[in-house]
């Protein structure tokens, strides 16, 4: 991002840097960002692992604040010369209403594009994800696509219409003049679904198994490819956007990159098999135990449930009819755009994040024990 003479220099926000991803990004630009003399991490919880950061060399600022809320956004973001934006409401399990998702998703990355152009801060990356291309309501497969492969990207969902809003913004916003008159530049990631340590849903997963035995019965085909990429990975592209953007402003400023590994590719649940299977957990069936349309049923009967439980309690299950067009429709990327334009490799072999994952999942055993 800057040469020699800016050795320490620099000062980066993480929005969102106390999330799963976030911390991720966090961790690994103080390990692999010489040139940053400040790391500000904005979120609306802080971790208390945050206190453990402030004795090292960078100077650690934790900053408890609201993406939705324009004049926290500026604040925190005045003086910066990058701002990874990770932060969101990952939600697609009705937990939140429609339009809180839009107001942290769409309002809140718009907040962050306002405040570079009024305090000047040059360069933006932006956490989108697979889904803003798919899998679409149509259920059609992508198989190992890039960038340009064409695809009807048509969403309902208010998740995925969220993050298709906000990455428009992102990418309309390169070019414009920040405070002082230079171009903003702003690119965004696209990961896959992302897995590795704090994994909530695999965590999730590996709770349900324990509950039913020690099993998880197959509900999907093995047939259909799911894309996954290790979270340390899709930090690492984080890390290499926002220190090239700069020198290769012309060639990334306004472009999506996938954020890819050599993760196998798999169907969701054998993929989770690849972490829980070595923790104890058994998937039943090679085929789907419940026929499709017996799913779909429940997957339907579960958002009524939802909707008539609401006044009483928040009823939000893992299966629903978005989750299981998720989970049944091949979505998987194959593509070289990260290496061309700024020289990504993944920083994590796929045994090594294999392995990494199952430590953790198997911390999370001896935790709940
Ligand atoms: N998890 C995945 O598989 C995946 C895949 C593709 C893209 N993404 C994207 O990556 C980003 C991070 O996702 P994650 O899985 O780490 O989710 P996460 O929920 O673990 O992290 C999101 C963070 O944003 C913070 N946040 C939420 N609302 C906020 C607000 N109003 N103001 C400030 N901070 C707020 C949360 O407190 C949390 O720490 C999101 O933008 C998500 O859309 C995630
Ligand atoms: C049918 C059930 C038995 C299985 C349900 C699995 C379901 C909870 C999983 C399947 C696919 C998962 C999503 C996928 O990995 C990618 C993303 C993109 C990201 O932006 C947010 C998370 C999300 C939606 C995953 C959520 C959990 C899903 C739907």
């Amino acid at each position: 991002m800057a040469d020699s003479a800016q050795a320490q220099k620099l000062v980066y926000l993480v929005t969102g840097g106390c999330g799963f991803l976030g911390e991720h990004v966090v961790r690994m630009l103080l390990q692999q960002e010489p040139q940053l003399r400040e790391l500000r991490i904005f979120d609306l919880h802080l971790g208390p692992w945050l206190e453990e950061l402030k004795t090292g060399p960078v100077q650690v600022t934790a900053i408890q604040g609201d993406v939705t809320q324009a004049h926290e956004v500026a604040a925190a973001v005045a003086g910066a010369h990058v701002v990874i934006h990770t932060a969101g409401l990952v939600d697609v399990f009705g937990k939140t209403s429609p339009e809180t998702i839009h107001e942290v998703n769409v309002q809140g990355t718009r907040n962050v594009i306002e405040a570079c152009v009024q305090t000047g801060t040059r360069f933006l990356v932006y956490t989108s994800s697979m889904e803003v291309v798919g899998p679409n309501i149509k259920g059609q497969p992508f198989y190992r696509g890039n960038e340009n492969t064409p695809y009807e990207a048509v969403h309902r969902h208010p998740y995925p219409c969220s993050k298709a809003l906000a990455e428009q913004l992102v990418l309309e916003a390169n070019g414009r003049k920040v405070l002082g008159g230079l171009p903003l530049v702003t690119c965004a990631l696209r990961p896959t679904g992302i897995y590795g340590e704090g994994h909530q849903i695999m965590r999730d997963f590996y709770h349900q198994g324990l509950r039913l035995g020690g099993r998880l019965f197959r509900a999907i085909p093995a047939s259909v490819e799911h894309g996954r990429v290790y979270v340390g990975n899709v930090a690492w592209m984080h890390v290499l956007v926002a220190r090239e953007l700069e020198h290769r402003a012309a060639l990334m400023g306004g472009q999506v990159y996938f954020c890819y590994d050599n993760s196998p590719y798999k169907s969701y649940e054998d993929f989770n098999m690849e972490f829980l299977g070595p923790c104890g957990l058994r998937l039943v069936g090679t085929r789907p135990l419940l026929p499709y349309w017996l799913l779909l049923f429940l997957a339907a009967l579960n958002v009524l449930l939802q909707w008539l439980l609401r006044p009483l309690l928040l009823y939000a299950p893992l299966l629903n009819p978005y989750t299981l067009a998720m989970a049944n429709t091949t979505f998987t990327v194959s593509t070289d755009k990260a290496r061309r334009h700024f020289g990504y490799e993944p920083l994590f072999s796929w045994e090594e994040s294999r392995t990494r994952t199952i430590r953790w999942v198997q911390a999370v055993e001896g935790s709940a024990r």
